[in-house]
């Protein structure tokens, strides 16, 4: 059973619809430029509502020591999500420095793109194998935007992953039969308009990822 990561949540109604239709990963976006951009103040009343054993994911895209300080300050989070062009020693870095796992994010456009996967598996806990944006896009992540699975099939990494891209309820059980993904991580797929997720999109999205 494939765990889920609902990612860029803003409202408390949604977090509640993951939560029980059993999501392991909730994501707040701290990246302003994103339509799901999240205050650290309003994350951590969401935050507040999440019960054991459901992972708070902060998303940052190249971020400084100060804001990261300042969020973590703020929100209490599980786990880093590293979602821009940070490098391996930045994510050893952020690591030591913060004292939380780290997730870090990579693009995938075609198979020149997977070696990265092998340096970050020696820094990051957890990988985030996503589709690689197009090159005038505004968001490095989160574009709804799919790979070709193929890519993957039949590898394995030395660390956690989730797959991610261009998930729906309609496509995520072939693209974790295809891959073998043990985790899928979804946005646009569970939203009616950029940053406007549905809550019953999200249990669909569940319901076909983990039956
Ligand atoms: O979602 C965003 O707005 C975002 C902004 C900046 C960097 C990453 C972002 N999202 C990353 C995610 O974790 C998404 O879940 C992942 O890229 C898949 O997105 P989607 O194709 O929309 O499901």
């Amino acid at each position: 059973m494939a765990q889920v990561k609902i990612c860029g949540l803003r409202e408390a109604a949604h977090v509640a619809a993951a939560v029980e239709a059993g999501a392991r990963y909730l994501g707040f976006v701290f990246f302003p430029k994103s339509p799901r951009a999240i205050l650290p103040a309003q994350a951590a009343a969401l935050a507040a509502e999440v019960p054991p054993g459901v992972a708070r994911v902060g998303l940052f895209v190249d971020p400084g020591d100060a804001l990261l300080e300042a969020t973590l300050a703020a929100a209490p989070l599980d786990l880093i999500q590293l979602h821009g062009a940070e490098s391996p020693a930045r994510v050893s870095q952020i690591k030591a420095r913060f004292g939380l796992p780290v997730m870090k994010a990579v693009g995938i456009a075609g198979p020149q793109d997977l070696d990265a996967l092998w340096d970050y598996a020696l820094v990051a806990d957890m990988l985030l194998v996503d589709a690689k944006p197009p090159k005038d896009a505004v968001l490095p992540g989160g574009n709804g935007l799919a790979f070709d699975w193929r890519l993957l099939v039949g590898r394995k990494w030395l660390k956690p992953w989730l797959l991610a891209g261009g998930l729906t309820p309609a496509n995520v059980a072939e693209a974790i039969r295809l891959t073998g993904a043990p985790g899928v991580d979804v946005s646009s797929g569970v939203e009616t308009a950029p940053g406007v997720k549905d809550a019953a999109l999200i249990r669909d999205f569940i319901r076909e990822a983990a039956p």
